[in-house]
């Protein structure tokens, strides 16, 4: 028997990042938008605890143990008192090491696979627990949608979404370490100020108005991204003058989002992108999208 969980990747519409706490971790105002670009993790009985991958980038992925799959599983069965006795296959479509959450994905999706194999029954509120120990994207990795994230973005709130939103993704060759992303967000800003949501972002979301939010994407760790990668400047003027209404660093980076009008600007911009070689391929997808859900067999 096989249990099989389609995850979704994530962007930040809004990542406001305050001063570092004494855990080295900083406090978020984090929004969360799950778009259309899906991981699927499957579980299966096995002997032992196994991870395999398929996809483009499979050979990027850690197969042992720090893989956040197997983690999801030995954390599950660890509170079940049961032996983690599973092959978790991931079929790899999100980029890796791309600041668009693929980890966590594979951590959610894994967690809801075993817990349907194994029938541990968990609750949600025991999911949402586990996944927040296993880092701070993998709670909205589950829950999709769209959300606020406060905390070191674990926390979520829920957020009403007015309409469809289109995206471009600029994947970039070789990846951006997350610590090393932040660190560099700290040596920039040495005093951040305590971050907060932006109301006009919640709006346009709300409303489901591209223009708005167009105007209101903002993310506090791109200077620190760029400093660390700075062609991500050379997609990011290929994409607006190819006719995105807005660009910025997907969260750690260094993937680049745009926000697009509709489909057929996805089509041209990501075209455009590819063309201009700033970026090693270009992906499309729509925001909104589910959080992780069992693939019916
Ligand atoms: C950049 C984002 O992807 C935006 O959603 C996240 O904040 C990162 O989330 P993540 O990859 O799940 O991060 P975690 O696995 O929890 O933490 C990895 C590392 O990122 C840094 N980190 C992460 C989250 C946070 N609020 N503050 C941090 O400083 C810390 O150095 C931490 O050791
Ligand atoms: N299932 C997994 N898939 C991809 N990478 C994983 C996985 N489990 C652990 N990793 C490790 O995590 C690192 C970050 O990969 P990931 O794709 O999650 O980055 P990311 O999208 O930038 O994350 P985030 O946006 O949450 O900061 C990889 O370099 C890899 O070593």
């Amino acid at each position: 028997m096989s249990v099989t969980v389609r995850v979704p990747a994530k962007v930040n519409v809004q990542l406001a990042v305050g001063p570092a706490r004494p855990d080295g971790f900083h406090d978020l105002a984090n929004v969360f938008l799950a778009v259309s670009l899906y991981d699927r993790v499957t579980a299966t009985r096995a002997e032992s605890l196994r991870v395999t991958c398929e996809g483009p980038d499979a050979d990027q992925v850690p197969l042992d143990r720090t893989n956040l799959a197997a983690r999801a599983a030995e954390l599950l069965a660890a509170r079940y008192g049961i032996a983690p006795d599973v092959h978790l296959h991931i079929a790899k479509d999100i980029p890796v090491a791309g600041g668009m959450a693929g980890g966590s994905a594979d951590g959610a999706g894994a967690l809801l696979a075993c817990d349907a194999l194994w029938g541990t029954g968990a609750s949600r509120a025991e999911l949402l627990d586990i996944c927040a120990e296993l880092g701070s994207d993998v709670p909205f990795s589950l829950v999709g949608g769209a959300a606020l994230g406060t905390g070191r973005g674990e926390h979520l709130t829920e957020l009403p979404l007015g309409g469809t939103f289109h995206w471009v993704f600029a994947v970039a060759d070789g990846g951006l370490s997350t610590p090393a992303v932040y660190a560099e967000f700290d040596r920039l800003t040495p005093a951040a100020p305590a971050p907060a949501a932006s109301p006009g972002l919640l709006d346009a979301l709300r409303t489901g108005d591209t223009a708005a939010l167009a105007g209101a994407l903002a993310n506090d760790l791109q200077p620190a991204a760029l400093s660390l990668r700075p062609s991500l400047a050379d997609t990011l003027a290929a994409g607006t003058a190819a006719g995105a209404l807005a660009g910025i660093v997907s969260g750690s980076g260094p993937t680049t989002a745009f926000l697009v009008k509709d489909a057929e600007a996805a089509r041209s911009v990501a075209a455009a992108l590819v063309a201009s070689g700033t970026c090693r391929t270009a992906r499309t997808a729509t925001s909104p999208a589910p959080g992780a859900r069992i693939v019916p067999a």
